[in-house]
C-alpha cells in the first residue's frame, strides 16, 4: 500500500470522482515504497499537478487527471483541446502539455541541485533519476480513446484509461502502465537523502526551518543548502491532513509538534479572507508564547494569528467583554480563569470567537481550561488542534500525577478518538543528550498504561544525530558551579556560538538569581527571566531562567546548574524528574549539568 499525502480522508471531499478512483487504486495497488501526493503546491511557482508519484527506483511522475467523457471532447490536437463539459465549448491546454509543463518546472528546480544531477558523461547536468509525466482519463476506455483518435493528441503510452484502473486490475499492470510513461533510457536510483532533497525543493512547505524560525524564507535565488532538513513523512502527512474538526497530536519532546502547529497556523492564515475570524494559538508558558508570537509576526501573520499564553488570553477576555477583574492575591490566576468560565456560561463572553484554536503544550492545561477553550472554536469550522506530551506535564494544576492524564478528552468536548496521532521521533536532541535526559526520567517514560482515550505514554526514539556527551560537573557549591558554567559559556562563545544560543536553566529562583549574578560579574551578556515580559527571543544574550519556564524553547547550548540538589527536600521525585527532562531536552547540541549536592539525580547521572 502506497503512502498518500494528504491522507485520503483529508482530501477526498475536494476530489473529482475520477481523482478519487485513481487515488484509491494507486494507494491500494502500488507497493509500500511508493509515495503519492494529491494536489499539493509544487516547486518554485506553486504549480498544482493533480498527482505526484515518487518511487526510489522508478523515479518521479507527474499526472494530470481529466474526468471528461468521450462526448465531452469536441476536438483535440497536440496543443489545445476543445471541450464542452456542460454544453458550452471552451478551449483548454492539452492535458499532456499541462502535465509536461508542470514536470519541467519541477525538473528545472531539481536540476539546480548538483546532488540530484549526473556529474559527468553525455548527460551531465541532467537529473540522476528517471522522471516523466502523463494523463489519466478515468471516464474514457482505451477503445474509446482509439475510436476518438486521441492518439494524435497524446501518445497512447502516456495515458492511463478507465478500463486500466478498475478495482479488479492487476497491480503489476497498473504499475507497468505508469512506467511505460517513462522514456526508455532513463536510469538511476533515488537514495533516501536524495528523496529528502527532492521533497525539500519540490515542497517548500515541508522544510524544517533553521533554529529560531518556524519556516525558511522562500528565496528562489538563494544558494541551495548542503543539508536539507524536511519533515519526515509522518509529520508531512499529518501536517497536510489537518483539516476541520478536532485533532490531537501526541508527541515526545522535540518531535516537531510546535513545527506542525506553525505549519497549520500559517496554512490557515494564508487561506483566510479579510472577513475570516482570527486564529488563536494558546500555550501555557509565557516565554513560549512570546517566541511563537515573534515567529508569526516575522511572517506578517500577526493580524490573523493571535498568540497568547493562557492567562494573558483570559485577562484580555475579561477586559474585552467588560467583566470584573478579580482582586490581586494568591488566587488571582485561578480566579481569573474562573471569571472567564463564568462569563462564558452567562453568555457575557461569546463562544466561537476563532475560526481555529491551536493549543501547544495541552498537557499543561487543566481540564477546565481545555473545556473553556474548546468553546471558543467557531462551530462552522470546528477546527481544534491540541498538542500533547504527558512526559512533559510539569505544572501543579494538571491532574496527571501518575503518568497519565486522568480526564478523558471526550468529557471536555474534544473528539480525540480516531483523531489522534502519535509522534515518537525526537529530532531536537543528540542521541547523547536524549540518553542523559532519560537516565533521570526513565521511570516515567516507561509507564505504558493507556488512558481512556487510548493514548499511551510514549518513549522517545532518537533521530540518531550524534554529538558530544553531556558534560557532568560536580563542584562543592552552587556558586562554584555557576563559575564553571560561566567559563564554559565564554568558551562556547569563543568557538562561535552566539550568546543568544545559550541558556542556563535552573531548578529554582534562588539558583537562577545566583547564576545571573555570577554571569553578570564575569561581564557576560545575560537576560534573567524573572517575570512576564523579561524574555526576548531575539536578544543576543544568555537566557537565564527556571527550568519550568523553558518549556517549548530550545537552545544549542544549555547549562543546568543545581541538578545535584534535585529533587529538593519534600519534592515529589517524579515531578522533579519531569522538570529535569523538560530542561535537558531543550539542548540541541551541548549540555552541561552541575550535580554537586546530595540529591538523587546526581547519582542517577552516574556522578
Ligand atoms: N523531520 C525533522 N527533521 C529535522 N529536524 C526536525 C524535524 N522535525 C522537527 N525538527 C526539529 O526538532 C526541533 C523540535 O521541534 P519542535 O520544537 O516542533 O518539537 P516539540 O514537539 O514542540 O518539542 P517540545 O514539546 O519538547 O517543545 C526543532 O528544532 C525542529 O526544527
Amino acid at each position: 500500500m502506497a503512502t498518500l499525502i494528504p491522507a485520503f480522508s483529508a482530501c477526498v471531499s475536494r476530489m473529482t470522482s475520477g481523482e478519487k478512483r485513481l487515488a484509491e487504486r494507486l494507494e491500494k495497488k502500488l507497493d509500500d515504497d511508493y509515495l503519492l501526493w494529491y494536489d499539493v503546491p509544487v516547486g518554485p511557482t506553486n504549480a498544482h499537478p493533480d498527482f505526484v508519484v515518487l518511487h526510489p527506483r522508478r523515479g518521479l511522475l507527474i499526472l494530470e487527471v481529466k474526468d471528461w467523457k468521450p462526448a465531452t471532447i469536441a476536438q483535440a490536437d497536440k496543443q489545445a483541446w476543445v471541450i464542452a463539459p456542460d454544453g458550452l465549448p471552451k478551449t483548454v491546454l492539452n492535458p499532456l502539455e499541462q502535465a509536461r509543463q508542470y514536470a519541467h518546472q519541477v525538473v528545472d528546480a531539481l536540476k539546480r541541485d548538483p546532488q540530484l544531477t549526473q556529474p559527468d558523461g553525455p548527460h551531465a547536468g541532467n537529473l540522476a533519476f528517471p522522471w516523466s509525466y502523463g494523463v489519466v482519463l478515468p471516464n474514457i476506455t482505451r477503445q474509446q480513446f482509439k475510436a476518438a483518435e486521441l492518439q494524435h493528441a497524446i501518445e497512447p503510452h502516456r495515458v492511463l484509461c478507465k478500463d486500466e484502473m478498475l478495482e479488479s486490475a492487476d497491480p503489476e499492470d497498473i504499475q507497468s502502465r505508469l512506467w511505460d510513461m517513462f522514456p526508455y533510457l532513463m536510469r538511476g536510483v533515488l537514495s533516501l537523502p536524495m528523496i529528502d532533497r527532492v521533497r525539500w525543493i519540490m515542497f517548500p512547505q515541508v522544510r524544517v526551518p533553521a533554529q529560531g524560525t518556524l519556516f525558511d524564507d522562500n528565496d528562489l535565488d538563494a544558494e541551495l543548502p548542503g543539508i536539507m532538513r524536511v519533515m519526515d513523512l509522518q509529520q508531512e502527512q499529518l501536517a497536510r491532513s489537518l483539516g476541520d474538526g478536532h485533532r490531537v497530536i501526541h508527541g515526545v519532546a522535540g518531535s516537531g509538534k510546535t513545527m506542525i502547529l506553525g505549519y497549520r497556523a500559517e496554512h490557515l492564515a494564508r487561506a483566510s479572507s479579510a472577513s475570516s475570524k482570527p486564529i488563536l494559538i494558546l500555550c501555557f508558558n509565557e516565554p513560549l508564547g512570546v517566541k511563537l508570537a515573534s515567529v508569526m509576526h516575522a511572517k506578517g501573520l500577526s493580524d490573523q494569528v493571535h498568540v497568547r499564553h493562557f492567562h494573558k488570553w483570559c485577562h484580555e477576555q475579561i477586559r474585552a467583554f467588560g467583566q470584573t477583574l478579580p482582586a490581586q492575591g494568591a488566587h488571582f490566576f485561578d480566579d481569573l480563569v474562573e471569571a472567564v468560565i463564568r462569563g462564558v456560561e452567562r453568555n457575557q463572553i461569546p463562544g466561537g470567537q476563532y475560526q481555529a484554536v491551536l493549543i501547544d503544550e495541552g498537557h499543561d492545561f487543566a481540564p477546565e481550561w481545555l473545556k473553556l477553550v474548546v468553546q471558543m472554536v467557531d462551530p462552522a469550522s470546528n477546527s481544534l488542534l491540541v498538542l500533547f506530551d504527558d512526559a512533559q506535564s510539569i505544572y501543579e494544576h494538571h491532574t496527571a500525577r501518575n503518568g497519565s492524564h486522568k480526564f478523558s478528552f471526550k468529557s471536555l468536548g474534544i473528539q480525540a478518538q480516531g483523531r489522534t496521532t502519535i509522534l515518537k521521533i525526537n529530532y531536537r536532541n543528540t542521541q547523547q543528550i536524549l540518553q542523559t535526559a532519560s537516565l533521570v526520567a526513565a521511570d516515567l517514560l516507561t509507564a505504558d498504561d493507556k488512558d481512556e482515550d487510548g493514548i499511551p505514554l510514549v518513549k522517545p526514539v532518537s533521530c540518531g544525530r550524534e554529538g558530544e556527551a553531556p558534560l557532568i560537573i560536580r563542584l562543592p557549591t552552587l556558586r562554584d558551579e555557576a563559575q564553571a558554567i560561566a567559563d564554559h559559556l565564554a568558551n562556547a562563545h569563543k568557538e562561535g556560538h552566539a550568546w543568544g544560543d545559550m541558556a542556563v536553566l535552573c531548578p529554582d529562583r534562588k539558583t537562577r538569581d545566583l547564576c545571573a549574578h555570577v554571569l553578570h560579574q564575569r561581564g557576560l551578556p545575560l537576560e534573567n527571566r524573572v517575570s512576564t515580559g523579561d524574555f526576548d527571543p531575539a536578544s543576543n544574550k544568555i537566557k537565564v531562567m527556571t527550568m519550568k519556564v523553558s518549556k517549548g524553547l530550545e537552545f544549542p547550548v544549555v547549562a543546568l546548574p543545581g541538578v545535584g540538589h534535585m529533587p529538593a527536600p519534600g519534592e515529589d521525585e517524579k515531578e522533579a524528574a519531569r522538570v529535569f527532562y523538560v530542561a535537558a531536552t531543550r539542548a540541541t547540541h551541548r549540555l552541561l549539568i552541575g550535580v554537586g549536592g546530595e540529591g538523587g539525580f546526581g547519582r542517577r547521572l552516574g556522578a
